[in-house]
């Protein structure tokens, strides 16, 4: 990996939500899911990787029982464009009758979603709701007016990276988003 062009990415980049608002959503974000979840017993899936981060920040505001799991899938890779979603770890709990609740750090075209909830209520899950960090906006969505349970922030639609969403597979840690120059 060309590390200078990593850091340039990072230092040319436009800053659409900086640290401050992310932390405003986070708990905005928070005072809706346990408005709506705290008397469910949720069992809550991390979208590995790009919802690590999300989840990370949100756990801890949930004041009620719950239980973390994780799940692997991804339609992206290092590329700015996705294809096919690939499972790489499938859930593994009994999710009969649960009420799950899935974390990840942004709906783009939704798709990546909209198979991990199918999949969910498929293996027998009575409710799954979602909750990201980041919708984009723009009107290529998986269905017409797709949006998450709980979103964060609304985001204009470029290439972005940051709280969990990656550039070639860095800055998933910069602390706010971020939009890569000239994407
Ligand atoms: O709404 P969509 O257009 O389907 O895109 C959203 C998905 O893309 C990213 O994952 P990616 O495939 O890049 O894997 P990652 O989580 O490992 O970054 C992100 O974390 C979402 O899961
Ligand atoms: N890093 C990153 N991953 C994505 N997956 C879907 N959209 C995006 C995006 O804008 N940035």
């Amino acid at each position: 990996m060309n590390m200078d062009e990593i850091r340039r990415a990072r230092e040319e980049a436009d800053c659409l939500a900086n640290e401050e608002a992310v932390e405003g959503a986070l708990d905005r974000m928070a005072s809706e899911i346990t408005a709506r979840l705290a008397d469910r017993n949720p069992l809550v899936y991390t979208v590995m990787n790009g919802g690590l981060i999300l989840a990370g920040r949100i756990l801890t505001r949930l004041p009620f029982p719950l239980e973390v799991a994780y799940l692997h899938a991804t339609r992206y890779g290092h590329a700015t464009q996705g294809t096919l979603l690939d499972w790489r770890v499938r859930p593994t709990q009994d999710l009969r009758n649960r009420t799950v609740l899935v974390l990840d750090d942004i709906l783009d075209e939704g798709h990546t979603l909209n198979a991990i909830i199918e999949y969910l209520k498929a293996e027998g899950a009575s409710e799954v709701l979602s909750a990201v960090l980041v919708h984009k906006e723009h009107d290529r969505k998986a269905y017409p007016g797709m949006r998450a349970d709980f979103s964060g922030l609304d985001i204009a639609d470029r290439f972005l990276f940051g709280c969990g969403m990656d550039y070639k597979g860095y800055w998933r840690n910069a602390p706010g988003i971020y939009a890569v120059k000239g994407l």
